[in-house]
Parts: structure tokens; C-alpha cells; sequence
């Protein structure tokens, strides 16, 4: 497995001269750690599948570099740069077996045949194929086609990376959840870099413990689940990744006090040096929102729903023309429209331009 180095890199498919603006992948420098179970996640066409090509090789890129624990691969082929990968539907051979189509990448690389035997019987073992493993494929179930080819990009251990591309599209519901779980136990077992692209946040959060985030063409946020939950770096990660996803609202910032529809909240830090003309706006999570009785000194709302989801209740606001959703308290009985907010000022982020600002303390 390599630590992966990213530098400058970007794509334009419409050649290198057109407006950065409309690359695929704008400009990005990051490290993807030796052994890190990351997730790449954004939604349809913000660029996922441009930036996994990249790394693979498929796609040679219209700037930058990629390194491979220090050496420049930028212009190697895939199979050179020792990549596996896994797509959305089966790649397996439907005559041969499910053994065979396991050992296959091994037998590619000339690994002697003891040793392929023991690899594919472990990885069968992980993958729960060990019943199937003589019979062939061509007979199976879409779901077990599918775990043949999670199997077939798993089982080589020298491999630099592993790069999954939305690949429990094809499987069943219920057995969704079981593999999600199984590829993060699998992550922990076979020590491999591994880079999991998907749209669906739970699938993300589930699976890694970096989660890459992009929107339109750039990377907006790489943190771990708890770090895009508690500091969005953009307010596109606040609002993509929670549900409800967070209150991004536009406000009037000075000092340690955020003006919303007249109301001055209170901030925990201070915020004096904002850029000057960006666009302010201070992003809240519903969790950190209660309702409340109406009062002189909160933001006053108007109930329009609320949401039962068990375990927490939400209420959907209005204040003005923007629209919040709040945390109802336990206990708290709700009564007529009118509700003032409730903020816990550890949890106001201010963003200028939709970007985070870190004020001062
Ligand atoms: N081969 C191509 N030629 C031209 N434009 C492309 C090509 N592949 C992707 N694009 C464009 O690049 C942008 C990013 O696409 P990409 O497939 O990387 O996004 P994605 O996040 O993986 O989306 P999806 O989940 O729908 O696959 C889109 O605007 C897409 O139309």
C-alpha cells in the first residue's frame, strides 16, 4: 500500500485552456495516508469519479502530479501503479468459478500456487463465498456476483491502493448494511489503502475514517466524520452531511454578535476582521437549536412542522423568509405557531463566501 500524494492536480476535459471555472477537478493538493479507509463523497457530477480516474491512471490529468510514496506516477498506466479497483456492476469471468475468479489477479502476478490457495481462502472466508467457492459464477445471485468482484479487488496484499467506485449499487438493501460494516472490518484485517466513492452520506460515514467531501469540481473538506459534523469547513458540508442538514442562514456579523432578521444571538468568539463585501452568513446545526416559549429576548419563529423521528423531534421554523429547523426539547409540549430560538453559541459558525471563519478569541 502507498501513501498517496496529490499536487496541483486538476481536469479539464475540454482541454487545458478552457476557464478554470469549469474544470471537472479544480486545483487540489492533498495526502491520502498509507492504510486510511477514506470516502470520497459528493453528489452526482461534483467530480468523484473524475478524481478516483485520476489516481487510477485511466484518466491522464490536464495538470499537476500524483505521487505514489514519492514517485511521480503521473503518466503510468494503471496496471503499473499496482491499483485494484471495484466498480458499480460485477467484473468477474460468469464460466469460470468463484475460486478461480478470486485467484485470478494472483495467478496474473505469477503468486505460487500454496500461496494464492491460502489468499483466496481467507478472503472467501471475510467475504462469506467459502460455500460457493466451486461453484460457477454465472449461476449466482447479482448480489454475489458483486461480493466476487469486492473479493477479486481485495485479495492481492501488494497492491497500492484499493479504489471502490459506488460498488453496493447493485446489492439488495438489507445486505447493503451488512457489507458496509464488512468492508470497514475488512479494511481493519488486510491493512490496505482503501478509497470508496459514493454519494450517499451514510455509506461515507459508515465506511471511513476520513471522509473526503466535493462539490462542483473541488474539494471542500477532508476530516473525519465527527469533524465534518461539528466544524463544516464550507457550508455545502454543513448542509450535505446531516439530517436535517445545518441552518445556513444570512446574517450581519460584528464582534461576538450575529444579527439574524433584526435579532442579535450571541457568538463565542469574535469576528472583526471579516473580508470586506464577502457574503455573511452564520450556519447552525438543528441540533444546537432549541424552540422554546416565545420571549422579548430570543429570535421569534413561526412552527410550521414538526418532525417525529423518535428518538429527537425537529421543528421546521420560519423566521422571515428563511426557513430553520430546530431541536424540540424532551418534554417540551408544543402549543400554537409561535416559538422564539433557542442558540448555543459554541455551535454558531460564521462563513464568508461560504467559507468557515475562524474567529478570535
Ligand atoms: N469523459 C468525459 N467527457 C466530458 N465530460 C465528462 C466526462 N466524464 C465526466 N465529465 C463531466 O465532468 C463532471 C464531473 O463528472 P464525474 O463523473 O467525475 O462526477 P461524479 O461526482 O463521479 O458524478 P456521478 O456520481 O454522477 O458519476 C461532470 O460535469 C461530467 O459531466
Amino acid at each position: 500500500m502507498a501513501r498517496i500524494d496529490l499536487v496541483d492536480l486538476a481536469h479539464s476535459y475540454g482541454g487545458n485552456d478552457a476557464p478554470e471555472e469549469s474544470f471537472a477537478l479544480k486545483p487540489v493538493t492533498m495526502t491520502w495516508r498509507r492504510g486510511g479507509a477514506y470516502a470520497l463523497l459528493g453528489p452526482s457530477g461534483c467530480g468523484k469519479t473524475t478524481l478516483l480516474n485520476l489516481i487510477s491512471g485511466i484518466v491522464t490529468p490536464s495538470r499537476g502530479k500524483i505521487l505514489f510514496d514519492g514517485v511521480d506516477v503521473t503518466t503510468q498506466t494503471t496496471q503499473t501503479r499496482n491499483i485494484a479497483q471495484v466498480f458499480q456492476f460485477p467484473v468477474i469471468y460468469d464460466t469460470m468459478t468463484v475460486g478461480q475468479n478470486l485467484a485470478f489477479p494472483l495467478k496474473n502476478r505469477g503468486m505460487p500456487r500454496p500461496e494464492i490457495d491460502a489468499r483466496v481462502a481467507e478472503i472467501a472466508g471475510l467475504l462469506d463465498l467459502t460455500p460457493y467457492l466451486s461453484r460457477k459464477a454465472q449461476r449466482l445471485t447479482a448480489d454475489a456476483k458483486q461480493k466476487i468482484s469486492l473479493g477479486r479487488g481485495l485479495v492481492r496484499s501488494d497492491v497500492a491502493a484499493v479504489l471502490f467506485d459506488e460498488p453496493l449499487t447493485v446489492i439488495d438493501p438489507e445486505l447493503k448494511w451488512q457489507l458496509r460494516s464488512k468492508l470497514r472490518a475488512l479494511h481493519r484485517d488486510l491493512d490496505l489503502t482503501m478509497i470508496y466513492v459514493t454519494h450517499d452520506q451514510t455509506e461515507a460515514l459508515t465506511f471511513a475514517d476520513t471522509v473526503v467531501v466535493m462539490h462542483d469540481g473541488r474539494v471542500v473538506q477532508s476530516g473525519t466524520p465527527a469533524e465534518l459534523f461539528d466544524r463544516p469547513a464550507h457550508t455545502f458540508v454543513g448542509y450535505f452531511i446531516g439530517s436535517p442538514g445545518m441552518n445556513i442562514v444570512p446574517a450581519q456579523v460584528s464582534g461576538r454578535e450575529a444579527t439574524i432578521s433584526g435579532h442579535a444571538i450571541a457568538l463565542n468568539r469574535s469576528y472583526d476582521r471579516l473580508p470586506a463585501g464577502a457574503r455573511i452568513e452564520v450556519g447552525v446545526r438543528p441540533e444546537f437549536v432549541e424552540i422554546a416559549s416565545p420571549a422579548s429576548n430570543l429570535l421569534a419563529a413561526n412552527i410550521e412542522r414538526i418532525d417525529d423521528l423518535g428518538r429527537v423531534r425537529f421543528a421546521h421554523v420560519r423566521v422571515g423568509d428563511t426557513r430553520f429547523s430546530a431541536k424540540v426539547p424532551p418534554g417540551f409540549s408544543v402549543s400554537g405557531n409561535n416559538a422564539g430560538l433557542v442558540f448555543d453559541p459554541s455551535r454558531v459558525h460564521v462563513y464568508a463566501d461560504s467559507l468557515l471563519v475562524e474567529g478570535e478569541a
